[in-house]
């Protein structure tokens, strides 16, 4: 007896060590020792992750300990336990990374190292984004809510696009469609993708930086990083190939010297981590979006919630990723301060889902100007803040304060009308739009639909667009010539910009000039393209006079392949080629790379050919346009072997399983309300349970106190989980997230979701199950005390199922905790110790036992405790229930009589209590294994249930 009665102790000695460990583990990482990142010396030091679980190296290696990383990544970059680097001091202190010193100047040769390394071994593949004719609308209960009309527009390579407009004017919802990441509402439209309608490798090929972060608060900025280039690079790159890009990413960003802290946050469960600013989890969001070197870059809203420096910080780092590395970078934005307007190349302006400019940032105050709509910066301030002011026709705008506004929704009708008419008529709307639909019939032809040009209302104000002998106006944002030259002369070598627009206050007098005298168009000739030498070690380019790198001629080869692409750009843009096969010509090569170009000669990307064995720009041999290149870094007989599609995959089902396994572990661990608090709370209500009922023996009231514990246990393990219902949603919005980013399969994160928290489910629920059943002193025989922990693990993995599916399919936590608590209730009451089911008044309500998985439970505990079992009751009835017999029995004399109570009192040596009578009573008669295959059974209904839950969140839409 004595052996079982202290099986509790050891079990409730290892539930304290396994607590206190993983406790002491999560107090390291949160208050680290001075000077060094939080998140390294709690981490245990191992980065399992960018290199595929493979590496042993330590955390923080990151660019500076990657093997083959460039040396000047130091100007971001500082050693991972050392400070940080002085060009890196404060959250959003003096920018590092890309920018260097002045973030307007021509980028610094270490900048230009980072991205040349950072396009060398995932080419850069530039990707012209244009969408026409786009439309949105909604089936509401009022009727149908028309949210986007007839929007169009472009983006192109090494472009910062602005979709700016009031609140609900559709921006979000243009970008949801043109990043393919819209499912809901009625979509009309096509989006194109180098003149061709949009395919399904698109999604892989861009990255979309939402608004708020997904980021696991205890997960450090270089394991997040690593987690990202684990799901995202191509399968065929090595562990150190994995590791370099994880570190020059955040070198890019500026983040190399919090490799190591964690990314903080609030955890579920309301604990919160101290980590990172804000400006930095914005560019660890950046740096993981473009860890796979997408072409076109997404952000929606990236200034929200920053503060002004951070905001500005942010921007200039996208700032540097378009204009230097090539990257089009379209964001959503409200009302930027002018430095960050100043940024933008083009901007797109909706108000209430209608698009009233579309073109080159400098070319929306003339366009408003031309419409009678004048900017005055003395009255307006900031173009950007005029044009919100402008567009917004939801209040009133008094003429003095505001000047000529418009302001009924008619004449933002009319403004739109005239804008689009303007545009299509400048881009030979018939031809080009019909040269798309033929090109690409996927499409329904839908490009084709808009209505005829007359059919759309005149324009309130005459329009430029026929001031030249019938070409449109050159002053016009959409001048062909106007519009080229602007990309074009952006290939020249960039010289630093006039102070005026270095403080982005540079509309007001430019424009004001422009008023004054129209300006020339810009001459169409291409400029003499430029790039540096490339080293002929591969490094660094020697500075030029001036710093500058020195500039060579690009070859006469290369300036007629640009020339090629811009022509052919020139006809797919403007109709002029049209057709299947003039889009389908270029399909492959890349598409407008003007811009490109100019990033490339301005950082010397282009010539990394000649020093780092990369391919052209938007390269991609056999031409279809959906993988990335072979690795540079490989011999040409292995970039051969390894081919186009076959290497360059994406990790396969098992090495997402493994990585999301060890995300998950690390959440797990982590967390410590998760791992050391639920060890504590079993184990200590275990205690207090065991305590109440402590070492019970084998008389009658015992066996009350038996049959108790019995229903309490299967009680407490189903309300035990409700303190963890934070987790279920949170993981719910993590996968939520990563689903519409398509990072991995579904059942890849299901199943590591399930396999890493089982074991820590097991271990609580065991350690409860086992500390309660030594102290009662239940049945002492082997089976029933494995069947008791079997049994609670079981209900207990069931109970919190029963959650996660219940977060699963409700929108939010109340009711999701209402469907959790209905099924509680249900259980309870269909347990069959408060009421048996055969004393049920409304019998039929019985039925619902079949869902109390309590209900097993408790038969399942029963027959472990009580099957085959007897109690000797040699010694009568105890004398507290002799004596209250009579009062209970009041008007039977017969109970107080000598000879019942001597029969009572001693029944005689034989006498046994049959405790299988208890199972007869209860109406238990299956046997222990059906109990076993009925839970598991639940609990496999339940996970199919789950599953297909998450499944259609997968599908669900996500801001
Ligand atoms: N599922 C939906 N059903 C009905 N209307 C919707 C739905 N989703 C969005 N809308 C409406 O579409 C309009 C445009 O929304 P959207 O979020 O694109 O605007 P926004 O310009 O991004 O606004 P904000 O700047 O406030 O984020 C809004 O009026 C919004 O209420």
């Amino acid at each position: 007896m004595g052996a079982w009665v202290e099986l509790y102790v050891p079990v409730l000695v290892a539930a304290h060590a396994f607590a206190a460990f993983f406790l002491v583990r999560v107090l390291l990482i949160v208050y680290k020792p001075a000077g060094r990142g939080n998140g390294q010396s709690a981490s245990g030091g191992k980065a399992k992750l960018a290199d595929g679980g493979k590496s042993d190296a330590k955390m923080g290696g990151g660019a500076a300990a990657a093997p083959g990383a460039p040396s000047a990544l130091a100007v971001g970059a500082a050693p991972a336990s050392g400070p940080p680097p002085p060009s890196s001091v404060g959250d959003d202190g003096p920018p590092a990374g890309l920018l260097g010193p002045d973030p307007q100047a021509v980028p610094p040769k270490d900048s230009c190292l980072i991205l040349r390394r950072l396009t060398t071994n995932l080419n850069l593949r530039p990707l012209l984004l244009e969408w026409a004719d786009l439309g949105c609308a909604y089936d509401t209960s009022g009727g149908t809510k028309v949210v986007l009309e007839r929007v169009y527009g472009q983006a192109e390579p090494g472009e910062m696009l602005a979709l700016m407009g009031p609140s609900g004017a559709g921006k979000s919802t243009l970008m949801d469609i043109i990043s393919a990441r819209k499912s809901v509402g009625r979509l009309t439209g096509t989006v194109f993708v180098n003149g061709v309608p949009r395919g399904p490798d698109f999604g892989r090929r861009t990255a979309y930086v939402p608004q708020n972060d997904n980021f696991l608060p205890t997960m450090t900025v270089h394991e997040t990083a690593s987690y990202y280039a684990a799901l995202l690079l191509p399968r065929s790159w090595v562990p150190a190939q994995r590791r370099e890009r994880v570190g020059l990413v955040l070198a890019a960003m500026g983040l190399s010297h919090t490799e190591n802290t964690l990314v903080g946050g609030m955890l579920p469960g309301g604990i919160m981590l101290r980590g990172l600013s804000g400006g930095e989890r914005k560019r660890l969001s950046i740096a993981t979006g473009i860890i796979s070197t997408p072409a076109i870059v997404f952000l929606d809203e990236p200034t929200s919630g920053l503060d002004a420096f951070a905001a500005l910080s942010v921007m200039r780092y996208m700032q540097a990723m378009a204009h230097r590395g090539g990257h089009t970078v379209i964001a959503s934005i409200h009302q930027p301060r002018a430095a960050i307007w100043a940024m933008f190349d083009t901007a797109l302006v909706l108000s209430a889902g209608l698009l009233v400019y579309f073109g080159p940032r400098e070319g929306m105050v003339p366009w408003f100007a031309s419409l009678g709509y004048p900017y005055d910066a003395e009255m307006h301030g900031v173009p950007s803040d005029w044009v919100m002011d402008l567009v917004n026709v939801g209040f009133h705008k008094p003429q003095k304060y505001y000047g000529r506004m418009i302001s009924t929704k008619e004449e933002l009708r009319a403004a739109s009308a005239a804008f689009v008419a303007s545009y299509l008529a400048e881009r030979g709307a018939g031809a080009a739009e019909d040269g798309r639909a033929d090109g690409g019939d996927k499409s329904g032809g839908r490009a084709g639909r808009q209505p005829p040009l007359a059919a759309l209302p005149a324009p309130s104000h005459p329009l430029p667009l026929q001031a030249d002998g019938g070409a449109p106006h050159p002053q016009h944002p959409q001048h062909p010539r106007r519009k080229s030259a602007r990309f074009l002369s952006s290939a020249a070598p960039q010289q630093p910009p006039a102070d005026s627009e270095r403080d982005g206050d540079i509309e007001a007098p430019r424009h004001a000039a422009a008023a004054a005298a129209p300006p020339t168009p810009p001459p169409l000739p291409l400029p003499p393209l430029t790039v540096p030498s490339p080293p002929a070690n591969g490094g660094t380019a020697a500075a030029g006079p001036g710093g500058q790198p020195p500039r060579t001629p690009l070859p006469a080869d290369k300036v007629a392949a640009f020339q090629a692409v811009v022509d052919r750009h020139a006809r797919i843009t403007e109709g002029g080629g049209g057709g299947k096969g003039a889009a389908r010509g270029g399909k492959g090569r890349g598409g407008g790379v003007w811009r490109a170009a100019a990033a490339a000669a301005t950082c010397g990307l282009y010539g990394r050919g000649a020093g780092g064995g990369g391919g052209d720009w938007g390269s991609d041999a056999d031409g279809d346009g959906d993988e990335w290149e072979a690795p540079a870094a490989a011999s040409p007989r292995r970039r051969h072997t390894l081919g186009h599609r076959a290497s360059h995959r994406r990790p396969g089902w098992l090495t997402q399983f493994r990585v999301l396994m060890w995300r998950e572990l690390l959440a797990v661990t982590r967390n410590p309300a998760d791992v050391a608090g639920r060890m504590l709370i079993f184990a200590w209500i275990a205690v207090l349970t065991g305590l109440i009922y402590y070492n019970l023996g084998d008389t009658l009231e015992d066996l009350r106190s038996r049959l108790n514990v019995l229903f309490l246990q299967p009680t407490i393990f189903l309300l035990l989980p409700y303190v963890y219902m934070s987790l279920y949603t949170a993981d719910k919005q993590y996968y939520v997230a990563d689903a519409a980013a398509k990072l991995y399969a579904p059942s890849a994160y299901y199943a590591a979701k399930t396999v890493a928290v089982l074991p820590f489910a097991v271990l609580n629920v065991v350690a409860f199950s086992w500390i309660l059943y030594g102290m009662a002193g239940l049945r002492r025989e082997a089976v029933p005390v494995v069947a008791n922990g079997a049994i609670s693990a079981l209900l207990y993995l069931i109970a919190a199922q029963v959650l996660a599916f219940a977060a699963a399919v409700t929108p939010n936590q109340d009711l999701a905790f209402m469907v959790a608590i209905a099924w509680t209730a249900v259980n309870l009451l269909m347990s069959n110790f408060m009421v048996r089911y055969a004393d049920m008044t409304q019998v039929w309500l019985s039925q619902l036992r079949y869902i109390s998985a309590m209900g097993f439970a408790f038969e399942g505990y029963s027959i472990a405790e009580f099957v085959g079992g007897s109690y000797s009751c040699a010694g009568g009835l105890a004398s507290d229930i002799l004596g209250y017999l009579p009062t209970f029995l009041p008007n039977t004399p017969a109970v107080s009589s000598p000879l019942v109570r001597g029969v009572l009192t001693n029944p005689g040596p034989d006498c046994v209590i049959d405790l299988g009578s208890i199972l007869t009573y209860f109406g238990i008669a299956k046997p222990l294994w059906l109990v076993f295959v009925i839970l598991i059974g639940y609990l496999a209904v339940l996970h199919v249930a789950t599953y297909f839950a998450y499944l259609g969140l997968a599908r669900k839409e996500r801001r």
